[in-house]
């Protein structure tokens, strides 16, 4: 082992560079097998790189330079690579010397259950590549198990029947409806996925193929198991309370031929994943997998960009073969914090289509629809399975412009809109002082009114006098106007971050007298939680407010909404909670509000890319501003893409 590598890795970790975690897996590594330098530095560098969602190590990466994928500078690498005689010049040069290594599995070779895993060009941590194949398989199997084998004809006949009685109305200027398209296609195998930005209908469309499943389900419908689904709680509050209103609204159209309140109210509630399978205290395992699996018929998930490929390929393996997954998600938002991007890799064709001639020929037998020519392709069973939906119905305007700019790149057009700020939708606040954040957290800007203001003035005024009743209508509505303004960091650290802004907000709310902290816990104090709880029930990424409890004079609660219910605990039972008027844009996925704030720090680098750019404005529903005291940062984000490397689009064959 060399100690020259390990004495440099050792001083990058003390300066912050590289995880504790990275030099003691190449530690590890070498007590089990020996090590050579080549194979250590190739472990501190998977290693890292797993810590920035990637799911392994592209060989090409180590032979050019992956300064690039660590965010440092050429220099800071080479001096790393330095320390190491003997370079492997190429991909292929160091396929050879990992192959020769004891602690590698090389695909195809024997598997000795060794720690890493080689597959061609790829590095993987062991758990990485199972997760990888296993979701690769499971996908395949669902996509290619057809539903409508027997009597394909009679059951394509019964799908347009009632397409035509769930979508009267034919798509806006004659283009192909591809909300139809994508109950179609979901009918077809087990698997679904449907795709878009922001208000472009997989809500509204996801109803209707609830409203199929159980109009075609036959004998089985009396007994329709269904259960939704998102990574956050939040998101599956959403979810339920969308469908709700969709199937509610539905109910009426399809008549009695089709008791679809009933379907609705026995749905129950929309859980979060981790409670769908059954998450445990202290282990990673569920109470759900292949051998106890989900007692359902159709999942239906939202969010689905947040879930990591740990978590697909638990929720693939606890799902029966005979049950439908719908998976819903905006495949362009940032993608899941830990390893993966599953939903990216799988919508690989999404927007391009690559459907097969018979892909094509069954939707058109079952929707009456065409798709257009330049949608077919040869794409795998994935893509057969998978639709985007093109047009938002609730995202025009300039948010929806800025939106469009960004996802596509086109900086120049983003700043267009930016500067334009028509309406007062959209606003730059350029060059940006703290105290200029600082009068938005208090009120707002001209044209979005909106701060922190109003729901602290409802507290400072109190809670009406009297009844359990009057207090929590009073809760849902002080929750209702903090849920209406949010602040969105890029960054944690620094002034611009959300440590730092969380800071000089609170000391400002205070100075204009609307909040009174003294301690950690003061009511209109909010708090995101950072770590799961199963003793109170609350999980990594709930928001909640602090406000005074009814039944002890003196005492604090934190309030959650769950969509239409409101959950509390005792403030001091709390452990991991932070404060939360700026939050993160990863955070923030699955909501939205009313006016949203993006601040991007002064400096280019870490995540700051397009797709983080691209969810922190798509939170917004009616306003957005941008802060940054340094426009370049903005340009380069939307100029970069995140790329992170995953075997699994090669492993689906899409
Ligand atoms: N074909 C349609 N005809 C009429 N209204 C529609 C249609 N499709 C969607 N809508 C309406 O557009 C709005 C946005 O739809 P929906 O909430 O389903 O979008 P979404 O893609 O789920 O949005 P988000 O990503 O924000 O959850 C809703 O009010 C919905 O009722």
């Amino acid at each position: 082992m060399s100690i020259e590598l390990l004495a440099q890795v050792d001083a990058l970790t003390e300066n912050g560079q590289l995880r504790r975690l990275s030099g003691a897996f190449a530690r590890f590594i070498a007590s089990v097998g020996g090590g050579s330098p080549q194979l250590m530095l190739a472990c501190v560098l998977l290693s890292e790189l797993e810590g920035r969602g990637h799911s392994c190590l592209v060989l090409g990466e180590l032979s050019s330079d992956p300064a690039a994928l660590l965010g440092w500078s050429g220099d800071e690498w080479r001096a790393l690579r330095d320390t190491v005689a003997d370079w492997p010049k190429n991909a292929a040069a160091w396929q050879t010397l990992l192959a020769a290594c004891d602690q590698v599995w090389a695909v195809g070779d024997l598997d000795f259950q060794q720690p890493l895993v080689l597959d061609g060009e790829r590095l993987y941590l062991r758990r990485y590549y199972r997760d990888e194949t296993s979701v690769a398989d499971a996908v395949r199997g669902r996509a290619l198990g057809g539903v409508l084998a027997a009597d394909a004809d009679a059951e394509t006949a019964e799908v347009r029947r009632w397409l035509d009685i769930l979508f009267p109305h034919p798509a806006r200027g004659g283009d192909t409806d591809w909300q139809k398209v994508a109950c179609a296609v979901a009918m077809r195998g087990k698997l679904g996925i449907i795709t878009g930005g922001p208000g472009t209908g997989k809500t509204y469309t996801v109803a209707r193929l609830l409203a199929l499943l159980f109009a075609t389900a036959g004998e089985r419908q009396a007994g329709l198991r269904i259960a939704l689904a998102a990574p956050t709680g939040k998101a599956a509050a959403r979810l339920k309370q969308s469908i709700d209103v969709a199937l509610d609204d539905l109910a009426d159209k399809a008549g009695s031929a089709l008791p679809l309140r009933d379907l609705a109210s026995r749905m129950g509630a929309a859980r979060t994943l981790h409670s769908l399978l059954g998450a445990r205290p202290n282990t990673r395992a569920f109470l759900h997998h292949a051998g106890n699996p989900l007692d359902v018929d159709v999942l239906i998930v939202d969010e689905a960009s947040m879930i990591h490929l740990e978590m697909m390929s638990a929720l693939l393996a606890a799902l029966p073969a005979g049950a439908t997954l719908i998976l819903l998600g905006d495949k362009d938002q940032l993608a899941s914090v830990e390893a993966g991007a599953v939903l990216g890799d799988l919508c690989h064709n999404a927007e391009a289509g690559a459907y097969l001639p018979e892909t094509l020929s069954y939707v058109h037998a079952s929707t009456g629809q065409r798709i257009p020519d330049s949608f077919a392709g040869d794409g795998g069973p994935i893509a057969q399975q998978t639709v985007m939906l093109r047009e938002s119905r609730r995202f025009g305007g300039p948010i929806g412009a800025l939106a469009l700019a960004v996802n596509a790149g086109h900086a120049a057009a983003a700043v267009e809109v930016l500067r334009a700020g028509e309406d007062g939708k959209v606003a730059w606040i350029d060059p940006a002082q703290p105290s200029d954040l600082l009068q938005l957290a208090l009120a707002g800007r001209a044209g979005a009114a909106g701060g922190y203001q109003a729901y602290l003035k409802m507290i400072k005024a109190g809670p009406p006098e009297g009844d359990e009743a009057g207090h929590l209508a009073w809760v849902k509505t002080v929750l209702t106007s903090f849920e209406s303004f949010r602040i969105l960091c890029a960054v944690r650290e620094g002034e611009w971050g959300v440590g730092g802004l969380n800071d000089v907000i609170e000391q400002r709310l205070q100075t204009a007298g609307l909040l009174k902290r003294s301690g950690e816990w003061y009511a209109g104090r909010p708090v995101m939680v950072t770590r799961n709880d199963y003793g109170t029930n609350v999980f990594n990424g709930d928001i909640g407010l602090t406000l005074p409890d009814p039944a002890r004079p003196g005492a604090l609660r934190v309030y959650f909404s769950d969509g239409e219910k409101v959950r509390s605990v005792l403030a001091t039972r709390l452990r991991n909670v932070e404060t939360a008027f700026a939050m993160t844009v990863h955070k923030s996925q699955g909501s939205e509000f009313l006016h949203t704030v993006l601040v991007l720090p002064k400096e280019k680098g870490g995540m700051l890319a397009r797709e983080l750019i691209y969810t922190g404005i798509t939170r917004a529903r009616d306003y957005f501003t941008l802060l940054t005291p340094n426009g370049q940062v903005l340009l380069d984000a939307i100029a970069l893409r995140t790329q992170r490397a995953s075997g699994l689009r090669g492993l689906l064959g899409n």
